[in-house]
């Protein structure tokens, strides 16, 4: 069962549900529409060895980044050719990780998914790739997966990138995300790399 607009805020204010911060006017019939964060990983790797720790770098941006498509070929000249007449903080290409600023914790009996917004699929703006669901029990910020397909995009911190729907499980979760052992992004309260490389140990 999908939860509706009534729904999402009597679990809040029963202190089930947290959305940190939480605006009214993000809350949809039945979605509650999430903001991108300005802290994105961009990975350093040649090619993504799951069972190593990637390499990666952090970074943090003032105002707003240009996501370029994967096949763009991107030079110093390019680049600031780019931040000159786009006035953008930073130039990227292919995929990088975000975060949402959100900070949710779901109750037990609680799952949610994570869906792009409608306005940003029809600029072929992508914001998870095949990760959109949350566990029940789950508490921490929402890391995204952020591709362009078409043109470069720019995107600003602060903007609404995508939405979250939830669902009532039929009984609650015996075990939540957080409690389970192993769960890799308990708590996460910034974007968070791929850890599937303590998938691997023992391997
Ligand atoms: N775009 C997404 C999707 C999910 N999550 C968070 C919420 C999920 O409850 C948690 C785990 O998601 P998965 O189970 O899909 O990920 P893994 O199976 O790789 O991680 P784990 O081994 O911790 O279960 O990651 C996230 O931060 N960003
Ligand atoms: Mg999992």
């Amino acid at each position: 069962m999908i939860l509706s607009d009534k729904d999402i805020i009597k679990l809040i204010n029963e202190n089930k549900l947290v959305i940190e911060p939480f605006n009214r006017e993000y809350l949809g019939p039945s979605s509650y529409d999430v903001t991108l964060s300005d802290e994105f990983i961009i990975y350093d790797d040649e090619i993504y060895d799951l069972s190593k720790e990637l390499k990666y770098k952090k970074i943090k941006i003032k105002r707003s980044i240009l996501v370029c498509p994967i096949n763009y070929t991107l030079n110093k000249e390019k680049i600031e050719y780019f931040k000159e007449k786009y006035n953008v903080d930073y130039v990227v290409k292919g995929g990088i990780l975000g975060s949402t600023n959100e900070y949710i914790e779901l109750p037990k009996e609680i799952t949610s998914f994570y869906q792009g917004r409608s306005s940003l699929g029809r600029v072929f703006l992508t914001s998870h790739q095949t990760a959109g669901f949350i566990d029940a029990g789950f508490k921490g910020k929402i890391t995204l997966e952020i591709v362009a397909h078409d043109k470069p995009v720019i995107l600003y911190s602060g903007m609404r990138i995508g939405q979250l729907i939830f669902f009532k499980l039929n009984t609650p979760a015996e075990i939540g995300y957080c409690e389970k052992k192993g769960s890799k992004y308990a708590y996460q309260k910034t974007v968070m790399p791929s850890l599937i490389h303590n998938d691997f140990k023992g391997f």
